[in-house]
């Protein structure tokens, strides 16, 4: 319970932890039709949640928010992240001369063939930190509310790119 105070309180919680960083390889488009080569980067994620405090006197629960978050952080280790609302780029599933299946991405002239279990499919229109951010943002919303918590009135997600390039979502309560 929280105890009686004479000033006006709000209160958030923040996890910024070493289990929340992936390592995973992307390309992303800019200035319309320019295209990364193939990189990875070392992410690490962040979160703040703000809300009222529960019986326990808890935003969330950290133990419960962190297992969520850390699940969501590690599917997306070691994978190839590709958007799949990307104008320009084609994501299409094939099966490989070998028999294996198969993602075939394509932009212009330039095609790349991945292991479809080595790769995870966002429905993004480019994987940029602002938009993993929003994605693993609205992934964790879901899995908090599947664990009977009470939705955080905003949701900040920090997703940091290569040591100090962030890309930052805010989510409101829809
Ligand atoms: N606002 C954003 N800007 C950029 C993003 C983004 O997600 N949001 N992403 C990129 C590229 O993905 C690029 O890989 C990042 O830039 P860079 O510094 O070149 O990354 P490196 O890992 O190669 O870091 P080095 O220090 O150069 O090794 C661009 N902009």
């Amino acid at each position: 319970m929280a105890g009686p105070s004479s000033r006006n309180a709000t209160f958030a919680i923040r996890l910024n932890k070493a289990a929340f960083t992936f390592s995973a390889a992307h390309f992303i488009t800019y200035a319309g039709d320019v295209c990364e080569p193939l990189h990875g980067h070392n992410y690490r994620v962040a979160i703040e949640a703000d809300g009222v405090l529960d019986e326990n006197a808890y935003v969330l629960d950290f133990i419960a928010t962190r297992d969520a978050l850390s699940a969501i952080t590690t599917e997306l280790d070691h994978r190839m992240l590709l958007p799949t609302g990307h104008p320009l780029i084609g994501v299409e599933e094939a099966t490989g001369p070998l028999g294996g299946d198969e993602l075939v991405v394509t932009f212009g002239d330039r095609r790349w063939v991945f292991p479809k279990g080595e790769c995870v499919r966002l429905p993004v229109t480019n994987t940029t930190a602002e938009l993993l951010a929003r994605w693993i943002g609205e992934r964790l919303l879901v899995a908090l509310a599947e664990r009977g918590e009470t939705p955080p009135t905003r949701l900040v997600v920090e997703v940091d790119e290569c040591d100090g390039q962030v890309g930052v979502c805010r989510l409101g309560r829809s």
